[in-house]
């Protein structure tokens, strides 16, 4: 078995794999101040309750976009799984070319995703993450990563809302019938929703016309990728374990 970890900045998302099989998957919020000891204990748990064992785990590796985490999760790898694990960032090979100014700057998600969405699509595409930020992922003909663009999520984007405007409350994240509310909730939601969908189309529209490949293919991922995907139709294909699959790819080039 195989234990791939996705630090992200509000979830911390594992996966284990048989080969090329994802077993199980967990999220887990990511605490910045939680220790080794504390995740360790998650994911023995975790483990226990699947009937996995840690034991039968023969290599692990991380990707994380909160520095501070990295050897929190090190620490709790080697302590609780007896494995020191892959971390994705210099030494070690995606096959990634990257085109960013500064391929240090890249964050370890998007560069897994890419790696991913290169191995299962055609090039040129781009990927789109609907994390904590959301993230566009240019990958042209000759799967050159790009770069691409980066906005406020969805979340950061509702949060903002309410905490900024003392009369806008706090909301469920779903779509509307009609784009003209006539409550607040109503309205909050028609905004976040269609303005969302519409921002991804527009940036997209840009990113085919920069690149002038009218037919690249949209790959979206990212928790809320199924509700933005069902209202715009410039999206092609949802994957929900891109990302999962992008650090299960890079271990098996680097084992
Ligand atoms: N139903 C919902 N209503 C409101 N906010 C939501 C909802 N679902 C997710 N969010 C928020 O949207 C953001 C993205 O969540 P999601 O689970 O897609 O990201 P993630 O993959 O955990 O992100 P990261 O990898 O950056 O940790 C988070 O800030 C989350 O709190
Ligand atoms: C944009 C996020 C926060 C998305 O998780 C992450 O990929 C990140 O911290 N990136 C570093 C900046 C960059 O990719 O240019
Ligand atoms: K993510």
């Amino acid at each position: 078995m195989m234990l791939a970890v996705d630090i992200g900045n509000t979830n911390i998302v594992l996966g284990v794999y048989r080969q090329r099989e994802l077993l199980h998957h967990f999220r887990l919020s990511t605490a910045r101040q939680a220790t080794a000891d504390e995740y360790g204990i998650l994911i023995y748990n975790l483990f226990n309750m699947s009937g996995l064992s840690v034991k039968n785990v023969e290599g692990v590796i991380i990707s994380s976009v909160v520095p501070p985490l990295v050897h929190v999760i090190v620490e709790m790898c080697v302590k609780y799984i007896g494995k020191e694990p892959f971390v994705v960032g210099p030494g070690i090979k995606t096959g990634l070319n990257l085109r960013y100014e500064n391929p240090r700057e890249v964050g370890a998600d998007r560069i897994v995703n890419a790696v991913a969405a290169i191995e299962r699509y055609q090039c040129p595409l781009v990927v789109v993450d609907f994390g904590t930020a959301t993230t566009f992922d240019c990958i042209d003909a000759n799967a050159n990563y790009l770069g691409g663009a980066i906005v406020p999520g969805i979340g950061i984007s509702t949060e903002a809302l309410y905490q900024r405007a003392s009369k806008l409350p706090r909301i469920e994240l779903e779509k509307p019938k009609k784009v003209i509310g006539r409550n607040t909730v109503h309205a909050m939601q028609a905004g976040i929703i269609f303005g969302y969908a519409g921002q991804v189309e527009g940036i997209v529209r840009r990113i085919k016309a920069e690149m002038n490949a009218p037919r690249l293919k949209v790959i979206a991922t990212g928790g809320l990728a199924p509700l933005i995907a069902g209202e715009t139709d410039c999206i092609d294909e949802v994957d929900p374990m891109l990302t999962l699959e992008g650090l299960r790819i890079i271990y098996d080039r680097n084992k």
